[in-house]
């Protein structure tokens, strides 16, 4: 095979996998030899490379055999001597000197700690007052691995969950960790917005080699919030090297967003697939033991401001009950609570607490989650919860569960995708069936009416 041929079935690769991929995948690599039926490409990384073989491996050999090269295997390697993506030189990493590559490839800037481009992090977001319970604890046990700062198990860690469930909170507490036990690493906390804010101003003062250098020297980069840079392109593209140069000197990334990867709108294809390659964990809305340990954390936290403030038995009880998933809303309502007992010198009663806190028990009357309509659907029809989510596709079983996916699409938010995730990973076009099959059937079947009619009562009770 000679080198025409390969710019032929480059050609042909442009029009199977589209410009973007092209541009991204297949332009940089450079065709090497073929040699026993093995043909071989330098890549620039090792992270291109895996990619490559991974997506467009079997394209890639399928073309070459059209082309008139009967290869039988692809190899993709990183040429030794090739230029390294910029990396903190081991020598001089300490000096704060960072070695580039390419144009800039001799060029040296000062990155001290004090140039890091990261956020201030809040005091009180520490593993410390981190209140573990079911709905957090994989997202809990994650960081915590993470903020030992030992090998790098898994990269990206990508943190999902709701507003106000500890997101941010984790983060913060893994970097506070790694600055406390090892100061010699480079942490850098910041939200995706304000990693766009410095691209756009990089772009503005001509300062994006510096900018990519500063990213690219950092030992632990933690993006908040990714979910904004979606369908930002520029930051998007300059986001997706940042992390690729990164990831390819084994440095740890963590990410948080409102959703998982593959849900988040107007996010390129290939972020998304970059931000799933590691550990994605979900922050669960939290359940009603969390929300009372959480309280009965901050009360403890509180008697210092408020010391003699009593509070009646069964009001922490009766929020963590009334009050919505939010933690942020819980601790808020929390600290008005103890605010107006002090300011008018009472005990904390249910009836202080009822009208002090009528607009936010208003405001978060209970929303049904996809669980409990599993478990009020399993207890009805005296199944076990777990053949909800399991296998079995006998009628007594498929029937309810088609149910309880019908009852989660019409009382929560929750997408076609996320309810089939919930239902031991099912797919949407499963779930989409089941709500048109339950659709038909209430409109037949009485009993089927009547009894998805007390559920949703029982539900919204
Ligand atoms: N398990 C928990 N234990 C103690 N406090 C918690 C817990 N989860 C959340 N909080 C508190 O709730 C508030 C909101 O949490 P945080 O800001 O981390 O949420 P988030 O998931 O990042 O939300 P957003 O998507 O709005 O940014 C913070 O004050 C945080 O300390």
């Amino acid at each position: 095979m000679t080198n025409d041929t390969w710019g032929r079935v480059r050609q042909d690769l442009l029009k199977a996998v589209g410009k973007n991929n092209y541009v991204t995948w297949i332009e940089p690599l450079e065709f090497e030899r073929v040699d026993n039926g093995v043909a071989r490409f330098n890549v620039p990384t090792n992270f291109i490379g895996n990619w490559v073989s991974r997506n467009f491996g079997d394209q890639i050999q399928q073309h070459l055999i059209r082309a008139g090269a009967p290869v039988e295997r692809i190899e993709f390697s990183v040429p030794a001597g090739a230029p390294r993506p910029m990396t903190p030189a081991a020598s001089n990493a300490d000096s704060g000197e960072i070695r580039g590559t390419t144009p800039v490839r001799h060029a040296t800037v000062k990155a001290t700690s004090g140039d890091l481009p990261g956020a201030p992090l809040d005091k009180r977001f520490t593993f410390d007052s981190f209140v573990v319970g079911k709905p957090n604890q994989l997202a809990h046990a994650a960081a915590r691995r993470v903020a030992e700062g030992g090998p790098v198990s898994f990269n990206p860690l990508f943190l999902y969950g709701g507003v106000g469930l500890g997101k941010t909170h984790l983060m913060h507490a893994i970097a506070w960790q790694l600055q406390n036990d090892r100061s010699d690493l480079r942490v850098v906390y910041l939200s995706a917005e304000q990693f766009m804010y410095r691209f756009v101003q990089a772009l503005r003062e001509n300062g994006t080699m510096q900018f990519k250098e500063m990213f690219r020297s950092v030992d632990v980069l933690m993006v908040d919030d990714v979910q904004f840079i979606a369908g930002k392109d520029s930051t998007q593209e300059e986001f997706f090297h940042t992390f690729n140069a990164l990831v390819d000197q084994n440095k740890q990334i963590i990410i948080s967003a409102d959703r998982a990867p593959g849900e988040i709108k107007k996010l390129e294809e290939r972020i998304a697939s970059r931000l799933q390659s590691g550990l994605v964990v979900d922050l669960h809305p939290t359940d009603y033991e969390l929300r009372l340990g959480i309280l009965q954390h901050k009360v403890e936290q509180y008697r210092e401001s408020y010391p003699g403030l009593v509070i009646q038995d069964g009001v922490l009880e009766f929020l963590a009950h009334r009050i919505s998933t939010n933690v942020r809303v819980l601790e808020g309502a929390l600290t008005k609570l103890f605010a107006f007992g002090s300011l008018v010198g009472r005990e904390v009663t249910m009836d202080l607490t009822q009208d002090c806190l009528a607009d936010v028990l208003r405001a978060s009357d209970r929303k049904v989650t996809v669980e409990e309509i599993q478990r009020r659907v399993s207890e009805h029809y005296n199944m076990r919860m777990s053949d909800m989510i399991g296998p079995k596709r006998h009628r007594t079983i498929a029937r309810p569960r088609q149910m309880a996916m019908y009852l989660s699409k019409q009382l929560t938010s929750r997408s076609l995708p996320e309810i089939g995730r919930r239902f031991g990973g099912r797919d949407h076009t499963t779930v989409m069936h089941a709500v048109k099959r339950i659709e038909e059937l209430k409109a037949v079947d009485n009993q089927i009416a009547e009894d998805l009619e007390l559920l949703r009562r029982m539900l919204e009770a």
